[in-house]
């Protein structure tokens, strides 16, 4: 019988947690903001993270989402708050604990089942990519679009993204670009694929498990799964264009490229890169960029302590306010045509960017501090 276990339950309703047997299933519980991850969400998933991996009679995590969405990402709501405050404590705080829970997550000792139905984005991948299983399904919808908001791709995802096959994650990273399922899957985002109408039955399965072996789990995992095909425009099928877009060195020399490319291409891929890479916040490029060229050389700890220091950087507006503009223009007047501050990618200069990677200067700042783990830091193996 299925039941809730009451202690978590009164403490963090915004995170419900389902205990059968020897799995434990998180669900994110705040459907109407589609699950968009608050500070009492990030807290109550790291303790739960890490008091499970204790417990020796849990051997597997599920992670699901109440409602449409898996999760879409950190609550920017509770930011444009934060603003009004005029702190940016608030969201290094946040970041400290959502970091570290990435952290746990991707050196894991048990495995983690994410059931990734609906909306993916931003923070909604921290939560999931990170663990051993994704699986997605026909109704994924992934992206990570913070350099429309003036932020970057944080979470780890220098590290994730870094690791997809040939420069596909600069293209996701800094594009925002929508993935669905089968895209997820080819590029070793997803593990899986399961039919949303198999989804329950592969729960239920999940259930019932008393193992933490993951070639078991992952056994189970296959007896769902089908092999999906890729759409006939998906990027995945144009990756030579990609790579050789997103391989240049610079912002302008990728958007340089596809506009030598939009003539030659049909398919919308290319115009599409191009007008978002034209909306996006200029500083977040050109810092995304950067961030996921030095996460191919780091661990996922290395990439999160380095996120880390870029984040206080932004939230307290240190070299651009884009961010607070991002918040204005998409949340608070939601007039989307955000101004953002250098306007054009020419005036954000090499050598501000390199200060987005430097150690803020406040007294009271420290570096983020992670644990030392018994596991080592897992590697995402792209299926390419
Ligand atoms: C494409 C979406 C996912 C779905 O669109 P939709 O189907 O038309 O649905 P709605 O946009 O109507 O969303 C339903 C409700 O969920 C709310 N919501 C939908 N995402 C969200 C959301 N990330 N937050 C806080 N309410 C939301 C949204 O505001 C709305 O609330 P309400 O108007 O009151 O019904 C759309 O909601 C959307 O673009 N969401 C934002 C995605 C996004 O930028 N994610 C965040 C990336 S950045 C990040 O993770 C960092 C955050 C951060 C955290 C803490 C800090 O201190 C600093 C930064």
């Amino acid at each position: 019988m299925r039941k809730i276990t009451s202690l978590f339950f009164a403490l963090l309703f915004q995170v419900l947690v389902e205990a059968n047997g020897s799995t434990r299933t998180l669900v994110l519980n705040r459907p109407k903001q589609l699950n968009a991850l608050s500070s009492a969400m990030v807290t109550g998933l790291l303790k739960c993270f890490i008091s499970y991996e204790e417990e020796t009679t849990v051997k597997l995590l599920i992670v699901k989402g109440k409602g449409r969405a898996f999760c879409a990402g950190g609550d920017v709501a509770e930011v444009a708050q934060s603003i009004n405050n005029d702190t940016w404590k608030y969201g290094a705080d946040f970041f400290r604990t959502e970091f570290l829970l990435n952290y746990i997550i991707a050196t894991y000792s048990k495995p983690q089942v994410s059931l990734l139905t609906g909306i993916v984005m931003g923070g909604g991948a921290g939560v999931s990519i990170h663990g051993r299983f994704r699986v997605a399904t026909e109704n994924t919808v992934f992206a990570m679009p913070e350099t429309a908001l003036g932020l970057f791709p944080d979470i780890g995802a220098s590290y994730f993204l870094s690791r997809l096959p040939g420069f596909y994650g600069e293209y996701v990273g800094l594009t925002g670009a929508r993935l669905d399922g089968a895209e997820m899957l080819a590029c070793g985002l997803a593990t899986h694929f399961v039919p949303l109408n198999r989804m329950s039955l592969l729960e239920e399965s999940l259930k019932k498990v008393d193992t933490s072996d993951p070639f078991a789990i992952c056994g189970i995992i296959d007896q769902f799964s089908q092999q999906p095909s890729v759409k006939g425009s998906s990027a995945m099928n144009r990756m030579e264009i990609i790579n050789r877009c997103f391989s240049k060195r610079t912002v302008e020399e990728i958007i340089s490229a596809l506009e030598q490319e939009a003539p030659r291409v049909t398919n919308k891929l290319v115009t599409a890169a191009i007008q978002s890479l034209r909306k996006a916040s200029p500083t977040s490029l050109k810092i995304s960029l950067a961030s996921i060229r030095e996460g191919r050389l780091q661990t996922v700890g290395e990439c999160l302590r380095r996120e880390y220091r870029m984040v206080c950087h932004v939230m307290r507006g240190d070299f651009s306010r884009d961010f607070f503009e991002g918040c204005r223009a998409i949340l608070v007047d939601k007039d989307r045509n955000p101004k953002w501050m250098p306007p054009t990618l020419d005036q954000v200069h090499d050598g501000v960017v390199g200060k987005y990677f430097s150690k803020v200067d406040d007294p009271e700042w420290e570096d983020l501090n992670l644990p030392t783990r018994s596991s080592h830091e897992r590697r995402i193996v792209p299926k390419l």
